[in-house]
This record gives structure tokens, C-alpha cells and sequence, in this order.
């Protein structure tokens, strides 16, 4: 069995009167240490497969099999528990804690979950030993990104969920970025699923799920993805 599997997940929101479907019947599969890109454009509901996968919300209809067990079906205490421990998130702007340096914000990590990782061999492996006790306004957008990685990784997550994780970068530091998840992904083996509406993203993927008006269009399942340094958009 397939380490995640969403089976008919459906969410609706409603809206005075009208019911807008954000999910609409999604099902797919996901294996354990797979880097998974979800591809779709603005409102396709990729943010919210990813709220629903991360614990955040509740399906409206569905089940999410995440280790064998229907998160769908947990009760709120039992969900805070899957996202503190078992999810690693990573946002388009960072969300670290400005008053708090690179390796406090990494170290937050700690009070989530006791089998928490180091902050500064983290904050090492993303490269950003020079940099802990900077804060986030004395570091550029990729170091800031680096420190919400290294700080989702301090928790040692079973999934890694990223939501346009180099949407508020240039280029060449996208790039790093990403390399940084696909390292991630192959040298820790943690599954890691990175939603974005770039289709250039794509081929570094194990696995490319595409997300249209609220529905699978696609997937595609690729045995050989890309290094991110040989992919160009
Ligand atoms: N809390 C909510 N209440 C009402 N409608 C919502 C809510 N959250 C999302 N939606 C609607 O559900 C649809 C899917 O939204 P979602 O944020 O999942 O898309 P997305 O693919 O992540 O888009 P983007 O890339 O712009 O973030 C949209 O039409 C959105 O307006």
C-alpha cells in the first residue's frame, strides 16, 4: 500500500448561497521518500489538498491514508499531534518569527517535538553556518527560506509539505532552493511535496500530480527526474 493515499477527497466551501468545490474527488498516491510536485494554476485547490494533507483542515468527503492510518477520521488532538510531529511545513514568505535569530527560529523546533534535530547541525546542512545568529531582516529571502527548511527539518517530519517555496525568489536562488528539497529528499528520505503552478518545476519530480478546477488532470510518474542545476526556465 502506498505510504499516502488521498481516495475521493472533496472539500466544500460554502458561501452564502453558493457551494464552491476547492477539491472536487482527488485521489492519488504518494510512496514513502518520493518527491512529489503538485503543478497547477491560481485556484486550481492546490493549497488546499496540501491544508488537508498537513492536518490543517478536515476533507468535507474522503479518506487521506498517511502510514496506514485515515487522518480524515482523527479528532482535532489527534491531528495537532500528526502536524507537530510528523509534518514539516515550508511557506512562499518564510513565516519565521522576526525577533528571534536564524538559530532561534530553528530551535523553536524543540518545544514542538522531543526527538528534535540540532539547530545549528540544521542550520550547517543548509548552509547557513555563518548566519545563526542573524535575524530574518539581515538575511536575504533565500537564507530566510533556508531557516524555515532547516527549522521544518529540526522537527524530523515524515513529509515535508512546501507551498510555493521559491515564489518570492529570483531565479538562481529558486534554483538553490529547490536543490536544497531534492538533496533533502534523497539523503534523508523524507517525502517531500512541493505545490507550485511552475510547470518547469516538473521534471525534477518523481511524481507530477496536476490539479485543475478543484480535479486531477494528470499524473505522471517519472523514473528519472532531473538534477534542479539541468533544468532551465
Ligand atoms: N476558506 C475558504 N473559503 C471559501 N473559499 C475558499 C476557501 N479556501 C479556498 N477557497 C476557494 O477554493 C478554490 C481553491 O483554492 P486554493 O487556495 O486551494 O487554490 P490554489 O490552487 O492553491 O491557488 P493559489 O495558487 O492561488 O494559492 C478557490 O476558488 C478559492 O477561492
Amino acid at each position: 500500500m502506498a505510504y499516502i493515499s488521498l481516495q475521493k477527497v472533496s472539500k466544500y466551501y460554502q458561501m452564502g448561497e453558493t457551494k464552491i468545490k476547492a477539491n472536487d474527488s482527488i485521489s492519488f498516491d504518494i510512496d514513502k521518500g518520493e518527491f512529489v510536485v503538485i503543478l497547477g494554476p491560481s485556484g486550481a485547490g492546490k493549497s488546499t489538498v496540501l491544508n488537508i494533507l498537513g492536518g490543517m483542515d478536515y476533507p468535507s468527503e474522503g479518506r487521506i491514508m498517511v502510514d496506514g492510518t485515515n487522518i480524515a477520521e482523527f479528532t482535532p488532538k489527534q491531528l495537532t499531534h500528526y502536524r507537530r510531529l510528523d509534518v514539516g511545513f515550508v511557506f512562499q514568505f518564510y513565516n519565521l518569527v522576526p525577533n528571534l535569530t536564524a538559530r532561534e527560529n530553528v530551535e523553536l523546533a524543540a518545544q514542538i517535538s522531543n526527538r528534535a534535530l540540532d539547530a545549528a547541525e540544521v542550520l550547517d546542512a543548509v548552509g547557513l553556518t555563518d548566519r545563526m545568529m542573524n535575524f530574518p531582516a539581515q538575511l536575504s529571502g533565500g537564507e530566510q527560506q533556508r531557516v524555515a527548511i532547516a527549522r521544518a527539518l529540526a522537527k524530523r517530519p515524515k513529509l515535508l509539505l512546501c507551498d510555493e517555496p521559491t515564489g518570492a525568489l529570483d531565479y538562481e536562488t529558486g534554483k538553490q532552493v529547490l536543490k536544497l528539497l531534492q538533496d533533502t529528499c534523497r539523503e534523508t528520505g523524507t517525502t517531500v511535496v512541493v505545490i507550485t503552478h511552475n510547470q518547469a518545476i516538473a521534471p525534477m519530480a518523481n511524481r507530477v500530480i496536476e490539479i485543475n478546477n478543484a480535479q486531477v488532470r494528470s499524473i505522471y510518474e517519472n523514473d528519472y527526474p532531473m538534477p534542479v542545476s539541468e533544468i532551465e526556465w
